[in-house]
């Protein structure tokens, strides 16, 4: 029998090929499903050491393929530093690109087009020895952008001679407005020109160029990008239910790394009055010291308000002894949440962030109001913008030992929760 599919058109196949990370795969899964309700046949790779992912939601022309980790090549360690393990990431990826790109060099699921995570440029490299083109996907923001392309081309002397650095038409950048890997790098060494490197230096060779933000939010960063690359500008990279509805029953971005605690925080929040209580999370990567932890958490003791606290497994041995308990009365600590639903619940008052690109762009489109508590890479960048520019949170003050005080906590939840920040609900 001569199948249906055989008589229609061959679909135009992409690959979207994020960095494994939170962070990065929901903004690439998000413009994938875009390509994907477009009439494009999508592959997603995501590597998996175990099935542990959980899927949701996802339209029939996406699939999500698994990419084992490779073994290690050495003895096995139990502790595989950062690096080792991005470089095996890598190779996984590597491996399986190559065997996918060769299967697909023509029928009917040839490759089309590459989209990579702009961090893992290599991709292209693979990309271009099959001829195909390749598009560049940049996660974080327009300013964040510019100040590692000023890098790149020497433009700004890092270590930073004057204390600060400006670019054309932004405002003035102090060391703690910096990226991390800017400002300080002597504790990430290495990692800077890597990273400046890598996202820049065949950037000429990509056929298109994305970024997860949009002109409004940042005009003269936009237009300062621009004029050095054709860069289209697609953000914000939200399920459509938040923005505009476009892809029909997009309401999760669909791939967790981590298993959500659902019912339990919806339900926990449904039980709260308007506009009462704190989100706090600092996403998939950030790790606190536990100095900062535990005034945190008395920090949140002090207010008056109920507050949803994501601490990570990985975290929660940080938490002063009894936390839990003590506060069960006015808080909820869960492992992982649906962020997008819980920053869309009306009880939901404000959000005490690490200022990553995608939770920031999720506050700014539920309009939720931000206590901007950055960690590292591009979060410093992304506060000043939330206290300075945009002008809907507060950023907290840290102290000479890089640790931000209870009071100061307390004070800021209070300033953003009575009106500082922007304001969802009137
Ligand atoms: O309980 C949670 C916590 C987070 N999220 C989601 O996880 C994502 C987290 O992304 P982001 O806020 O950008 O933080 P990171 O996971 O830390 O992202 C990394 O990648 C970003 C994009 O490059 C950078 O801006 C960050 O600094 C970097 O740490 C967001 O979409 C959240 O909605 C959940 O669904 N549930």
């Amino acid at each position: 029998m001569g199948s249906l599919q055989e008589k229609e058109t061959p679909k135009l196949h992409v690959v979207v090929v994020s960095c494994h990370a939170q962070g990065h795969i929901n903004p690439l899964l998000q413009f994938a499903k875009h390509l994907a309700h477009v009439g494009l046949q999508v592959t997603l790779p995501v590597i998996s050491s175990s099935s542990d992912h959980h899927y949701r939601h996802l339209p029939r022309s996406l699939t999500v393929d698994h990419v084992p980790l490779l073994p290690y090549q050495g003895a096995e360690t139990e502790t595989e530093t950062v690096l080792a393990l991005w470089e095996r990431r890598k190779e996984s990826m590597g491996v399986y690109l190559k065997e996918l790109m060769r299967c697909h060099e023509d029928g009917s699921k040839r490759i089309s087009c590459v989209v990579y995570d702009s961090v893992i440029s290599w991709v292209l490299d693979i990309v271009k020895g099959f001829g195909v083109m390749g598009a560049a996907f940049f996660t974080q923001s327009c300013a964040v952008n510019s100040i590692y392309y000023s890098v790149y081309k020497h433009w700004v002397s890092v270590p930073l001679d004057k204390g600060w650095i400006c670019v054309d038409g932004f405002p003035l950048f102090e060391a703690l407005d910096l990226p991390s890997f800017v400002a300080d790098q002597g504790k990430y060494p290495g990692f800077l020109q890597h990273l400046a490197d890598e996202q820049f230096q065949r950037l000429n060779e990509a056929d298109w160029i994305f970024a997860n933000t949009f002109d409004a939010l940042e005009p003269q960063e936009v237009k300062w990008m621009e004029s050095h690359f054709p860069f289209k500008n697609i953000g914000p990279m939200l399920p459509s239910i938040y923005l505009d509805g476009r892809i029909p029953n997009d309401k999760d971005y669909g791939v967790s790394l981590f298993e959500p605690n659902k019912s339990s925080s919806m339900k926990w929040l449904d039980s709260k009055p308007e506009n009462s209580v704190v989100y706090v999370s600092f996403g998939s990567t950030a790790e606190l010291g536990k100095p900062q932890m535990e005034e945190l958490a008395e920090g949140l003791k002090l207010s008056t308000k109920s507050f949803l606290w994501v601490v990570r497994e990985s975290e929660l041995h940080k938490l002063p002894p009894k936390f839990i308990d003590e506060t069960a009365e006015k808080g909820l600590v869960v492992k992982w949440c649906p962020q997008l639903q819980v920053l869309s619940h009306k009880s939901v008052g404000c959000f005490v962030t690490h200022c990553g690109w995608n939770s920031t762009l999720e506050a700014l489109s539920l309009g939720v109001g931000l206590v901007a508590m950055a960690q590292w890479s591009d979060q410093p960048t992304n506060a000043k913008y939330v206290e300075d520019v945009w002008k809907v949170g507060k950023r907290v003050r840290m102290e000479e030992d890089g640790v931000c005080k209870r009071e100061e906590i307390e004070v800021c939840i209070n300033e953003v929760m009575e009106g500082g920040g922007q304001s969802r609900h009137g």
